[in-house]
């Protein structure tokens, strides 16, 4: 792994997106999608079940029977007619993902494989490969195949719920967002450092819907400058790490959007705790990060764990 290819695997970020936006205009992922699924069954590990987690509870949300499970789980739903297994893996190779497939390949259910590598085991094992088309990550750190992860899981979802959305122009708004972030590092990501460099670690706070950002951010802070890191869903945020902010120096990124927000700041308040907010301004927080479109939540999801991508990777090529 190394750190300045990393950030400039950041920095593609919006041209890379850009790219698969347009190749979602020409050509459907999908289109050798079975008729007649009924459940959904994602499969990953890491930053690859990160966004499988959201794209379940998006499913649900909408009527569909969706459930994202660790790989490594000993078994999952039995395989049937009608199931649609989402393995998802950038590498194609991750050991628990490979053996997760085992008891669904050549079965009843239908596996469509989300991978960043088409020559994969993975991409072998599937029916249908839908490709990440993110280029190859030269830093070791999988961040362009998160974000086009989200993007395909969204593809799918509007194939599965038939909801009319113009996708391609989301991903283009995304990339807008993600370049702007870029271009103004330098107004924000100081302070930010600063703010987040505290003796007891870093934490994360997404509501569930975007889960996935404070996640992958959280593993971006162990993964490349390995710092101490955790992620915390907003509303469960007071049943839960509230109980760190009485002895720690507890810092961290808020990625706001829930309906309790108001009621874990009141405790950071209480007990003067240090909050920087994404993508929206939020009262008591030591700062708050914006970027063009953060008011649009799917804008947000594809695009705020660039602010914790970028804090890793100028601390990891500090050190
Ligand atoms: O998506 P893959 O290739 O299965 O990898 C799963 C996880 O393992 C890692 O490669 C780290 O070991 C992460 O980047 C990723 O989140």
């Amino acid at each position: 792994m190394n750190a300045e290819l990393y950030l400039s695997d950041l920095e593609s970020k919006p041209e890379a997106l850009t790219a698969l936006a347009g190749r979602l205009r020409a050509e459907d992922p999908f289109a050798g999608l079975p008729a007649g699924i009924d459940r959904v069954l994602f499969l990953g590990m890491g930053s690859s079940r990160y966004g499988a987690g959201v794209a379940a509870l998006r499913l649900r949300a909408a009527g569909v029977f969706a459930h994202a499970e660790y790989s490594s789980a000993a078994a999952s739903l039995p395989p049937a007619e009608g199931t649609l297994v989402v393995p998802i893996s950038a590498t194609g190779s991750s050991r628990e993902t490979l053996d997760a497939v085992v008891a669904y390949a050549g079965g009843q259910a239908r596996l469509a494989a989300f991978t960043n590598s088409p020559g994969s085991p993975l991409a072998a094992a599937a029916d249908l490969v839908v490709d990440l088309h993110a280029g190859e990550e030269r830093g070791g750190v999988a961040c362009r195949t998160f974000q086009h992860t989200l993007a395909l899981l969204l593809a799918l979802e509007s194939r599965l719920t038939g909801r009319d959305r113009d996708l391609p122009a989301l991903l283009e708004r995304a990339a807008q967002a993600s370049a702007d972030l870029l271009e103004r590092r330098d107004e924000w990501l100081p302070l930010t450092m600063e703010l987040l460099d505290g003796p007891h670690g870093v934490y994360t706070i997404a509501p569930a819907e975007r889960l996935s950002s404070a996640e992958q951010s959280a593993l971006m802070f162990r993964e490349g400058p390995r710092r101490p890191a955790d992620a915390c869903e907003s509303g469960d945020w007071s049943h839960v790490d509230v109980y760190l902010t009485k002895t720690l120096d507890y810092r961290a990124l808020l990625f706001p959007g829930s309906r309790y927000d108001g009621q874990a700041m009141d405790w950071v308040r209480e007990r003067g705790s240090t909050v920087i907010a994404v993508g929206g301004e939020v009262k008591d927080a030591a700062a708050a990060i914006r970027y063009v479109h953060d008011d649009d939540p799917d804008v947000a999801l594809l695009t705020e764990t660039l602010v914790a991508e970028l804090v890793a990777a100028y601390w990891w090529s500090a050190q």
